[in-house]
This record gives structure tokens, sequence and C-alpha cells, in this order.
């Protein structure tokens, strides 16, 4: 069933925008953590860990929040501000993978490996590392302006040398890695990533003024589009451009993609340290867009800044099913979103208000490709062709599948839901992923165009 939805959904034309950056992979290793905490000593790490830094400045930030992630096992992301930091980064670690990173240039190499129709990808910053790292798929753009003309070229062929390039480091870890922080032994609950992203003045989010007014023939000529890169805003920058700014244009950009044809749009939410900015993306761009994707940290994260800071710390304790379900109806109803999709370790939920033209099973369905695709991109790494997606399949859902059924119809009994369609899945879990970083962005790839894929089918997109 769901190879007829991919089948389904690889017939539409996409657009994605913002954010591409390199994503420099380290697998951690129990020896590596102790060795941090060794050369800064346990107090002075548990110190830093009390006081939790929003960003790094100096080594010693980064290897609190990382040990703080690494005992929750949560997807974590903290800006990187001090540019200097790389040599020391360099010093302590090898990176031996390097490949395609941010939300906008997974997604576009993923669905360009699907084989959708067309993939439009649009990033602000296309320098020839970043360009080379998308697939030579023919089915994949980049759009640009020749002669006042709108033009779509591979990226290959679209890059701009002297362009800054943006490098990520992500620390990959996995569930039973342990090591000792002093006195206490940490055992890693999950696996999952670590990102330490790059925040500097170079690197904006926007499109460039020649394209802009090209944005709504690119929203016709598309069914969907999947904006994301939000994050990257700084609330300042020394030219005097501030996020108000950044996201005045984000708006416009989404209103003219909108302009001739209602084309749906989805915002992949990430992990926004600053609370201040946090809260202007989402007052700012969530009441504008349709759909909205994120993962459990970030639903917390989300509601923490609406002010509901007692659900917002519950949710990021326990991770109870009720809990966000709780919180996934505050959300689509205060920003009036027309889908709500959550993804976990364990789960992957959708919220809807009750009127959503498509059924709970169609809902499921979708969920089910998404949590399959992100199976296949675990197993392999790279989901590289319609084949690949087939290799989800074989893998089965999580240990605790039953459980989190049960516990989501007790849930449901137990809150107000029938103004809702509220629809959950377990996970197929890969249990050695060859890496994590970009799952939640391919759940959401896959979860939002097999959507749109049966809203076509009905005849209501
Ligand atoms: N080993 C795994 N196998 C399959 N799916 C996984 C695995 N690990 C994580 N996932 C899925 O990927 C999601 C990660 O999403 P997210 O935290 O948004 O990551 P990213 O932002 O790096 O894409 C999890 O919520 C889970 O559903
Ligand atoms: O917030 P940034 O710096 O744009 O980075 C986004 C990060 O999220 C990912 O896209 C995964 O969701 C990584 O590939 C990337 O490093
Ligand atoms: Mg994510």
């Amino acid at each position: 069933m769901v190879t007829g939805l991919m089948d389904e959904a690889r017939k539409l034309s996409i657009y994605t925008a913002y954010n591409t950056n390199v994503d420099a992979i380290t697998y951690l290793k129990g020896e590596t953590v102790q060795r941090l905490i060794d050369e800064f000593g346990a107090d002075v790490v548990r110190k830093r860990m009390d006081e939790y830094p929003r960003q790094i400045n100096e080594p010693l930030d980064f290897v609190a929040r990382l040990v703080h992630a690494l005992k929750t096992g949560k997807p974590m992301a903290v800006p990187l501000v001090n540019e200097e930091l790389h040599t020391w980064f360099d010093s302590h670690f090898d990176y031996d993978v390097e490949r395609m990173g941010g939300q906008a240039g997974i997604i576009a190499n993923l669905l360009a490996n699907l084989d959708f129709r067309r993939v439009t990808v649009y990033t602000p910053h296309l320098a020839k590392k970043q360009a080379m790292m998308f697939v030579p798929k023919r089915n994949l753009f980049y759009p640009v302006i020749e002669d006042g003309r709108l033009v779509l070229k591979h990226p290959h062929e679209a890059y701009r040398e002297g362009d800054p390039i943006k490098v990520n480091r992500i620390f990959e870890f996995r569930a039973g890695t342990t090591f000792k922080l002093g006195n206490e032994t940490i055992t890693v609950p999950f696996s999952g990533r670590f990102i330490v992203s790059a925040r500097f003045e170079s690197i904006r989010i926007y499109t460039e003024p020649e394209l802009k007014p090209f944005l709504p023939a690119i929203g016709q000529m598309s069914d969907g589009a999947i904006l994301s890169g939000y994050q990257g805003i700084k609330l300042r920058y020394s030219d005097g451009k501030d996020a108000n700014h950044y996201l005045r244009e984000a708006k416009k950009d989404i209103l003219l993609l909108k302009r001739e044809r209602d084309v749906k749009v989805h915002l992949e939410f990430a992990s926004i340290q600053n609370r201040e900015l946090r809260k202007k993306v989402i007052y700012n761009l969530f009441p504008l867009v349709d759909s909205v994707g994120m993962d459990e940290a970030e639903i917390a994260h989300v509601l923490n800044a609406l002010g509901y800071s007692k659900l917002a710390d519950r949710i990021f304790t326990y991770n109870r099913i009720e809990d966000t379900v709780l919180g996934g109806k505050i959300l689509i109803d205060e920003m009036n979103l027309e889908i709500l999709q959550i993804h976990t370790i364990y789960y992957i939920m959708y919220i809807t208000h009750a009127d959503n033209p498509l059924n709970e099973e169609e809902l499921r369905s979708s969920l089910e490709l998404a949590t399959t695709l992100a199976a296949a991109r675990a197993s392999l790494g790279e989901v590289s062709s319609q084949e690949d997606f087939k290799v989800g399949l074989n893998v089965p859902y999580n240990e605790r599948g039953e459980y989190v059924k049960l516990r989501f119809e007790e849930a449901k009994r137990r809150l107000r839901t029938r103004e809702y369609k509220v629809v959950i899945i377990p996970t197929r879990l890969v249990k050695n992923p060859v890496s994590t970083v970009g799952l939640g962005d391919t759940i959401s790839a896959g979860a939002f165009t097999s959507y749109l894929a049966m809203l076509r089918k009905k005849g209501a997109l």
C-alpha cells in the first residue's frame, strides 16, 4: 500500500528552500567523550551544564551541551557563534564523512532520488563544494535569473565561486555508549545526533531580490513547498539588519509563492535555542503555512515559547503520548494549522482539525510511508533510488509499538479529541543506523508529499 502511495507522491513537483550546509559527521565513542570530560574536569563540565549555555562560544560550552544531550538521548542543536572554534574542533575530532546537510538540501536530494516529477531547490549560498553535494538527477533544478528571465538549471551548473560555505559538525551518538562524569556513570539512552550549527554573519536565510519576483511563477509550477532554515536567522547583524527584517521577507516569500496558486506550504521546524527568536519564528510564520513538522524536543521548546512551560517540561522529560497530543492540539488551534506532524523516536503523530479532507486511515498511511522512508535511510545511509525505499519495509516496528498504540487509545479517551483527527503510528526503528541526522527531514518530506498526493486524488489540492 505504501508503495502505491509513493508512486502517487512521485508525480508531484516540489519547491524547497532555504538551508543547505556541509554536515561533517563524527561517530562518538565513549572514550572520545571521556577524553573531553577529563580534559576539562568533571566538576567544571557539570557546572557549565547547570548554566546550560544556549550557544557555543568556547569549547567548554560545547562539551557541557554535548554531555547533556548524551545524558538525555535527545536530538539537540546548538549554534556555534565563534568562528575560531573550527580549529579547536579540527584538533579534537576526525571528520570522515562529509555530506549534504540542511533540511532543503537533504529533502531536495531525497525527492530527486525518488524520481519526483520536478524538485526545485533554492539556497541563497551555493558554493561549488555545496553544489556538488546535490545528486546528479535530471529532475533536480536550481532557479537562476538570466537576462531578467527565470531559468532552471541543475545545481551543478548554477554554483557561484566565492559564495560562503557553511559547515555544521554532527556528533552521532548511539544508545548504550557509556562514560563517567566524575562518580556518575552515564549510559546514553537513545541513539541520535547532536548538531553544532554554524551561525556566522556571512550566512543569511533569504531569497535574493532578483529571484523574488519569480516566486509566484515557482509557486504556480509546484504542488507543494517545503521551507526550512529559519532557525539560522540571527537576532542582529553588524550591518544593522535584524531578525525582524529577515522574517518580514520570509513572510513575503510565502505569500508570493501562494499568489498565483494556493500552493500548500510545509515548514520543517528545527531547534532554536534563543527563546526570543523561537517566538518570532513561530508567531510570524506558523500562521502563514499549512503544515508544520518537528521532533519531540522541538514541540517542547515551541510550547515553552508559547507560555506552556509545565506541559513543555513534561514532554521534554517523559515524552508521554498524552502530553504530546495535548500540545499538538494547542498548537494547531493557536496557529490555525491545517496539519501538524510530530516525529519522535517511538512514534509519529498527525493532528488536524476534524474537517480535514483525509480520513484517519489515509492519514495513517501517510505516516507509514514516512517511517518506511526513514527506516530505509537509516539502514542504507541514503535513499538513492525507488528500490531503496522498499528496504524500509523490512525494518520491524520498534519494540514499544504495541505499548504506543495502547497509550494512544488511553490518551484519546481522556482528552477531548472530537474536534480533531489525531493519528499515530509506531516507528520502524533501525537497530544500528548508518546515521540518524536528517531522518526527521526524511520523515517530514515523506509525510507531507504523501499527504499532498492523497489530497490531490480527492480533488482537494
Ligand atoms: N534508528 C532509527 N531508525 C529509524 N528511524 C529513526 C532512527 N532514529 C531516529 N529515527 C527517526 O528520526 C527522527 C529524528 O528526527 P529529528 O530529530 O528531527 O532529526 P533531524 O532533524 O536530524 O532530521 C526520530 O524522531 C525518529 O522518528
Ligand atoms: O540549523 P542549520 O544550521 O541550518 O542546520 C540544520 C541541520 O539540520 C539538519 O538539516 C538535519 O535536520 C542537518 O543536516 C543540519 O546540520
Ligand atoms: Mg529535525
